[in-house]
């Protein structure tokens, strides 16, 4: 395969009971298609489809998907169908990449995907229990429908593998991480350095490695990083995606110790095992367990109707978030050209990007209220917010995980090329 034909890449973010898809014609820095399948394995299953030939329609297929090959084989019989209403005599994919969340100590780069990758990637199941399992089935699924096409892997874990031992590992017998490898990697490493990215061309560096920053991803998932000359130096993820923010279902950090208080006191916590306690911290907590909704719209609907509850849990996620900047502002010696939002909640939810950044004009932080509002209507890759008067950058800026991966994808592949 040549560089010049290199064009399409089709991105596929496989989740828990969801499969995201984008199919990008690379050279002509377009999305052909897009589009989710949800609700895997449960009833109102179905595919959600989107593509240019079809002036980018909504298309909704309603049909019983127990599983993610089913899954995937549907997505793929749409985007066959696109290529043969078109002209296109060959495979509607030259390659395709994979968003793959754990990677462990093994993964620093995107890697094409073989047997030794897969196992792997298996062996990090027991880290990502909720996230490496459809990745893999994503994997096999997409090798048997396009077989012979390469196959890449982007890790979420990849970008923060720079993070030094003083800030990856943890406080506890060291034999535990020789043994079982428990220590920090991170997550949203993709997004993280994608957002990176868009500022240091924002900022006319010469490159990523002239960029300091602190960058705050706030999906379902929530994640922070602090990047010192381009590279990943420290997040707020751990060995799993439960650690740090508050998150959508997710408790973020809590004190260890409350794991063993619940089991002992099953009486009142209702938590017979470990799976128990498990499950309530991931799927349970956050936003949700505070208020009852993980959607952080609801949460801003209900505090606005006076609902104590939501008003307390939008103080607590943005004080979090606070928490970690000043943890960071001082991991990077003060020196920081910017703070970057991005995710659902941080491209859109102004009051909490103003909240999170309340009162830290002392640290050279400052908001300018009119251009916060206003960041969601404004048009470009990076909309800054930050006031004349602050030191440093306030910057919103989409992220966009699927061309990251369809980017790395494209550079794994052509280095390929003899
Ligand atoms: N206008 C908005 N105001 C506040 N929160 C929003 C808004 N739009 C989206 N969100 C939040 O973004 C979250 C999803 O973020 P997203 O980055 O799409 O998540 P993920 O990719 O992790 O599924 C939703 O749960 C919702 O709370
Ligand atoms: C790793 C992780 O938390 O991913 P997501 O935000 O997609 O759940
Ligand atoms: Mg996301």
């Amino acid at each position: 395969m040549t560089p010049s034909n290199m064009m399409k890449i089709l991105v596929i973010n496989t989740g828990s009971s969801s499969i995201k898809y984008q199919l990008f014609d690379m050279t002509a820095h377009t999305v052909l298609a897009h589009g989710l399948v949800e609700r895997i394995g449960e009833a109102g299953s179905r595919l959600t489809h989107y593509d240019q030939k079809h002036n980018n329609a909504e298309r909704i297929i309603e049909t019983a998907i127990p599983n993610h090959e089913r899954g995937l084989s549907e997505l793929v019989q749409l985007l066959q169908e696109d290529a043969r209403d078109g002209d296109e005599e060959e495979s509607p994919v030259q390659a395709i990449g994979h968003r793959v969340v754990h990677g462990g100590e093994a993964f620093h780069e995107p890697t094409l995907i073989g047997e030794k990758v897969i196992q792997a990637i298996e062996e990090y199941i027991p880290l990502a229990p909720l996230h490496n399992p459809p990745n893999l089935i994503g994997i096999r699924a997409a090798a048997t429908h396009f077989p012979g096409i390469p196959q890449v892997a982007v890790f979420d874990t990849a970008f923060h593998q720079s993070i030094p031992a003083h800030a990856y590992r943890y406080a506890i017998p060291k034999e535990y991480y020789e043994s079982l490898k428990i220590r920090r990697y991170g997550f949203h490493g993709t997004s993280h350095q994608y957002v990176a990215r868009q500022a240091a061309n924002f900022l006319k560096k010469k490159s990523l490695s002239e960029l300091n920053a602190i960058t705050i991803h706030l999906g379902n998932g929530c994640s922070m990083t602090a990047i010192q000359n381009g590279k990943s130096i420290d997040t707020s993820m751990g060995m799993t995606p439960l650690e740090g923010l508050i998150m959508g279902t997710r408790c973020g950090d809590v004190d260890p110790a409350l794991h063993g208080y619940l089991l002992a006191n099953q009486d009142q916590s209702h938590m017979k095992s470990i799976q128990d306690v498990d499950k309530v911290l991931n799927k349970e907590s956050g936003l949700k367990g505070l208020t009852g909704t993980n959607d952080m719209r609801d949460v801003f609907r209900l505090r606005d109707e006076g609902n104590e509850d939501a008003a307390l849990a939008v103080e607590m996620y943005a004080y979090r978030i606070k928490k970690y900047i000043g943890a960071y502002f001082a991991a990077l010696g003060g020196k920081l050209d910017a703070i970057i939002f991005t995710a659902g909640v941080g491209e859109n939810a102004a009051p909490l990007r103003e909240l999170a950044l309340a009162n830290l004009e002392p640290f050279g932080i400052v908001v300018d209220a009119d251009k916060n509002n206003s960041a969601r209507k404004m048009e470009g890759p990076v909309v800054e917010f930050q006031a004349a008067s602050s030191k440093i950058n306030l910057f919103v800026i989409p992220t966009n995980e699927e061309l990251e991966i369809a980017t790395q994808t494209v550079q794994v592949v052509n280095s390929l090329t003899p």
